[in-house]
């Protein structure tokens, strides 16, 4: 396993080794051991998975709020996402910037995004599994939204505004400046 470190020092690569034969490949794609020794010390509590039909399906950005805030590990099963990650915590140094990681079923990459950020994604293809990991249960009355299209952020979702797909719900999110202090 490649853990690499990302532009925010909290929010880590992983790169599971695959083990290739003339059948295809076994992975190990998550040990808790793995990422201890490399100091993220999670208890992840629930898998989740989400397909997305059609390329430009855009989940996020989203966040559960203390005491529920979430860790999470994702990866993609099928297909491919643009991955972002928004760092929330007002006392971080990299408050309101973003990770932007390409995740695929081909090359296996995951992204851990400890508890503070907001998270959310892009589909580059379609019928795109999403799959990953949280450290807290879901927790509606604590599940907040960041606005996607916050131009304080500037994330580049690579597709045009007019090509994604977005549920009504993360149309309305409040950007960055009308966020209350979730995270210090
Ligand atoms: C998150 C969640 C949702 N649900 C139910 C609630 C709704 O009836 C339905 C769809 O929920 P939502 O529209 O919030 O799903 P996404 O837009 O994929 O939300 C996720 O998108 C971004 C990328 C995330 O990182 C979060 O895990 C999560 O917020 O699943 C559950 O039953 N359990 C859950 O843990």
């Amino acid at each position: 396993m490649l853990i690499e470190a990302t532009d925010i020092d909290v929010v880590k690569t992983l790169l599971p080794k695959r083990h290739d034969d003339r059948r295809g490949y076994f992975s190990e794609t998550w040990k808790k051991e793995l990422l201890e020794s490399e100091g993220i010390s999670v208890e992840f509590l629930q898998d989740n998975e989400s397909l997305s039909v059609k390329t430009g399906t855009l989940r996020g950005l989203h966040f559960q709020a203390p005491p529920f805030a979430q860790d999470k590990l994702v990866r993609v099963a099928r297909g491919c996402v643009l991955d972002v990650a928004v760092d929330l915590r007002r006392g971080a140094v990299t408050y309101g910037r973003h990770v932007a990681v390409e995740l695929s079923a081909e090359t296996g990459r995951q992204l851990f995004i400890p508890r503070g950020f907001a998270h959310g994604f892009v589909t580059l293809e379609p019928n795109t599994l999403v799959v990953y990991k949280v450290s807290a249960p879901y927790a509606p009355d604590h599940d907040f939204g960041l606005a996607f299209d916050d131009r304080e952020l500037g994330i580049d979702w690579q597709l045009p505004n007019d090509a994604l797909e977005v549920s009504d719900k993360d149309r309305r999110h409040p950007p960055l400046s009308a966020l209350p202090a979730y995270f210090e």
